[in-house]
């Protein structure tokens, strides 16, 4: 039995049933017949074995009657974690996938992020992403705005009504050609992100933070890459950004900053590179930029279908583990089509086996192996282990109660099977019809509350 120091925090509800989730040294740990208790405050107060019922509801002073017990095809995860999605980008997503990377940006989403400065539809997008995202299992999200500030802000709000966990970027970027009335100057960049963090905070959302957003070196002068950095220090705040995502955008920032020793270099100058920072993609960063992210403590957020779809770059997964990189996998809609973690996972597995196909020596993942980084590596990739990423007491509760067999889901099941059998059918063929709940910090957020 894991318990905490039996403080008096009431319990507000227990689960029995079969538990399953990753710890730093399993990346699949089942528990069968478990029982988790949740206090009023929404933290794992207990975990316990079904055969404890009696000892425990005495220590934790719950009745029977607050047991919820799970039935045999069901079981609880982790709620997953995307640790790189564009709220701003979800009104295409499934579209405009035909063009490189630099040229997608200036086609597609330079123009539809330019329309943010309007509320209404800021309102109707970021509704719908938030919604569609705690559907499909995701407690945890670190998104990128747009540079409007009240639009950014508004996305923290609708998070917080929600009750979605979630970083919340305002982008920067004082440099645009292409589309040159979607650009600030740098001290506008400067000022409207002070703006928007110490708005976000005075808040007091509990279970959302704003997160320091340089869109890319690219769309960046140095000064304000500086100066973002200062800021996040001064703060001590998160930060995501991309990185070393496609050749050609690589080519670019060798240009645009002669004098850094490399795409990594530029942005650690800069103090860009600490153990709160969350970079997307780095598909093509060679392994002394790798040592350099496991030295600062920085992680990556591997993002395959956006890799795919823009034919950016394929990550090899195993060897930013084998570096110690802390690493979560994001969605990266829209240059990714999927709004579902689910996808992510699949990818990820994909992407293993095209290594494997080119090098037989190569390690593939494991379905286990990617669903921790759909979790606990997530949290770890966001430094928000402490709060949430797996079932360890103490920690909050952000699950998902999964049924594999539920009615007209995509799964059909002939017999019994067991849990591990269970999780691999659900993220292989599993959708938002098997996630019959989804709770973050102790709240059920799935299915929705009327209004
Ligand atoms: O996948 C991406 N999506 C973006 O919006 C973006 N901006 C810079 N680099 C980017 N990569
Ligand atoms: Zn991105």
């Amino acid at each position: 039995m894991e318990t905490p120091d039996k403080s008096s925090t009431a319990i507000a509800f227990v689960y029995r049933g079969t538990l399953v989730h990753s710890t730093p040294k399993e990346a699949l740990q089942i528990l069968e017949d478990a029982l988790l208790g949740v206090d009023s405050e929404g933290k794992i107060a207990f975990i316990g074995e079904g055969n404890e019922s009696q000892k425990l509801s005495e220590v934790f002073r719950f009745s029977p009657s607050a047991v919820t017990q799970l039935d045999q095809h069901e079981f609880l995860m982790p709620g997953m974690i995307d640790t790189h999605i564009h709220a701003s980008q979800y009104s295409y997503a499934g579209t405009a996938l035909d063009m490189p990377l630099l040229q997608w940006l200036n086609n597609y989403t330079f123009p539809v992020e330019s329309q943010f400065k309007d509320l209404e539809f800021a309102n109707k997008v970021y509704t719908q992403v938030v919604k569609r995202t705690l559907r499909n299992g995701t407690t945890t999200a670190c998104y990128f705005a747009t540079i409007h500030t009240d639009a950014a802000l508004l996305l923290g709000q609708i998070t917080n009504d929600f009750g979605q966990r979630a970083l919340v970027g305002k982008v920067c970027m004082d440099r645009n050609d292409a589309v040159q009335h979607y650009r600030e100057t740098s001290q506008e960049s400067q000022d409207e992100t002070n703006r928007f963090i110490k708005e976000l905070l005075n808040r007091k959302y509990p279970l959302v933070k704003p997160v320091v957003t340089p869109r890319f070196a690219p769309s960046c002068t140095e000064a304000l890459l500086a100066q973002l950095g200062a800021t996040a220090k001064n703060n001590n705040l998160h930060i995501q950004s991309h990185i070393s995502e496609n050749l050609e955008e690589i080519k670019l920032v060798k240009e645009l900053f002669p004098k850094s020793e490399s795409y990594s270099d530029v942005y650690h100058k800069c103090n860009l590179l600490t153990d709160k920072t969350v970079m997307a993609h780095g598909c093509h960063l060679s392994d002394k930029e790798l040592a350099l992210f496991r030295e600062t403590g920085a992680a990556l957020s591997h993002c395959p279908n956006s890799n795919f779809s823009l034919c950016s770059g394929l990550l090899n997964v195993r060897n930013v583990l084998n570096h110690k990189v802390k690493l979560g996998l994001g969605t990266d809609v829209a240059g990714g089509y999927s709004s579902s973690m689910l996808d992510a996972v699949r990818r990820t597995l994909d992407g293993s086996k095209v290594l494997t196909i080119q090098d037989r020596e190569h390690k593939t993942l494991t379905f286990e192996e990617v669903f921790r980084l759909a979790t606990l590596g997530g949290s770890q990739a966001l430094s928000l282990d402490e709060q949430t990423g797996n079932f360890q007491v103490g920690k909050d509760f952000d699950a998902l109660r999964v049924n594999v067999a539920a009615p007209g889901g995509p799964i059909d099941l002939i017999k019994y099977e067991e849990p591990q059998i269970r999780l691999e059918k659900f993220l292989n063929l599993g959708d938002d019809r098997n996630i019959v709940e989804v709770f973050v910090a102790g709240r059920k957020v799935v299915p929705f509350r009327e209004a």
